[in-house]
This record gives C-alpha cells, sequence and structure tokens, in this order.
C-alpha cells in the first residue's frame, strides 16, 4: 500500500471554484436591506438537486472530531444533488475534494476551512465526508431528498492519502 502525504492549503473561493462554493462574507455581493439594518451577502452557492422527487433538505450535521494524522482512503459523490457545509460553532474543520478522472476520483486536494467558511459540494463533486476539527462540531447541510440513489463511494484500492499537518 502506497502512502501519499497531502498538502493542506486554506481554503479560498479561487482554489475552491472547481468543486463547488465557498459560503462566506469575504468577497461576496452585499446588500442591504430592512431600511439599513441587515447586511444581505447574496447567493453565495449554487444549490443543485435533480431527479423524481427532488427536493431541498436543511440538516444539522453533528461530526465527531479527528486529528492528524487522517487518511484519505476514499471519496463520495452526490449524482444527483449539492451538498453545503456551514459551521454552527465557528470551528476550524477539513475538506477534502477531486476532480473526476473518467468516473473515479483524481488526486485528492485538501483544504482547511474557517468557522466562518462554509463549503459547497457542486452536484456529482468528488468528497471525503464532514472531518470535523478540534471538538465534535455542529454543521447546517443543505442537501438533496427524493428518489433514487444519491451516493457514489469510491475507495481507493493501493494508496491511502495522509494528511500528517494541518498548519498552511
Ligand atoms: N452521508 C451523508 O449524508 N454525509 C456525507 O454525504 C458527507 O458528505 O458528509
Ligand atoms: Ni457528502
Amino acid at each position: 500500500m502506497t502512502i501519499v502525504l497531502l498538502e493542506v492549503r486554506p481554503l479560498t473561493r479561487a482554489v475552491f471554484a472547481p468543486f463547488g462554493d465557498v459560503i462566506e462574507t469575504e468577497g461576496a455581493q452585499l446588500r442591504l436591506i430592512n431600511n439599513g439594518t441587515t447586511e444581505r451577502y447574496h447567493d453565495l452557492a449554487k444549490v443543485d438537486v435533480t431527479g423524481e422527487g427532488a427536493r431541498v433538505l436543511v440538516n444539522i450535521f453533528r461530526g465527531q472530531a479527528f486529528e492528524p494524522p487522517i487518511d484519505i482512503v476514499m471519496l463520495e459523490r452526490h449524482p444527483l444533488g449539492s451538498q453545503a457545509f456551514i459551521p454552527l460553532q465557528n470551528r476550524p474543520y477539513l475538506v477534502v475534494v477531486a476532480e473526476d478522472a473518467r468516473g473515479r476520483p483524481g488526486k485528492p486536494a485538501a483544504f482547511l476551512c474557517g468557522g466562518n467558511q462554509g463549503v459547497n459540494y457542486g452536484r456529482d463533486v468528488w468528497h471525503h465526508p464532514l472531518i470535523s476539527l478540534e471538538e465534535r462540531s455542529d454543521f447546517l447541510v443543505v442537501d438533496r431528498g427524493g428518489e433514487g440513489n444519491n451516493l457514489e463511494e469510491f475507495f481507493f484500492d493501493d494508496v491511502v492519502y495522509r494528511i500528517e499537518k494541518l498548519a498552511v
């Protein structure tokens, strides 16, 4: 079994663009509403649901905390909908994604996300299930419900991608 170390980079809209959206106020389109008493950070993520009976689900995921070394042995994707994770307790977390390479994930990319940053995985984008850090953490999750199979998993058979350091 080959072990490949993954570098962890800070999450920015630019680096994450091939995989989806970053949900944060930084750099967002700001609109003053409610007679100037509220700042609306507008249109941050594309929620995409498709297939029979598709509907948008709003959930809370309470994820156990992981600490390095973190081994990435699989990735998953949701062919029928996007999936957004918004941290509710202002704690950092880890996101691991990959571009598709003829039906399987390419080399993963790892990003350290701030507690003020959410992510929205585009529909059918390879990603690792939730990786909370420091403490068990709650996330608001917006994803797809409805008929059909919305989960495809891929287990790497000859390589483990290892995250040893979170410091960027
Ligand atoms: N299975 C499930 O709802 N969670 C995963 O999709 C995930 O990305 O955490
Ligand atoms: Ni998922």
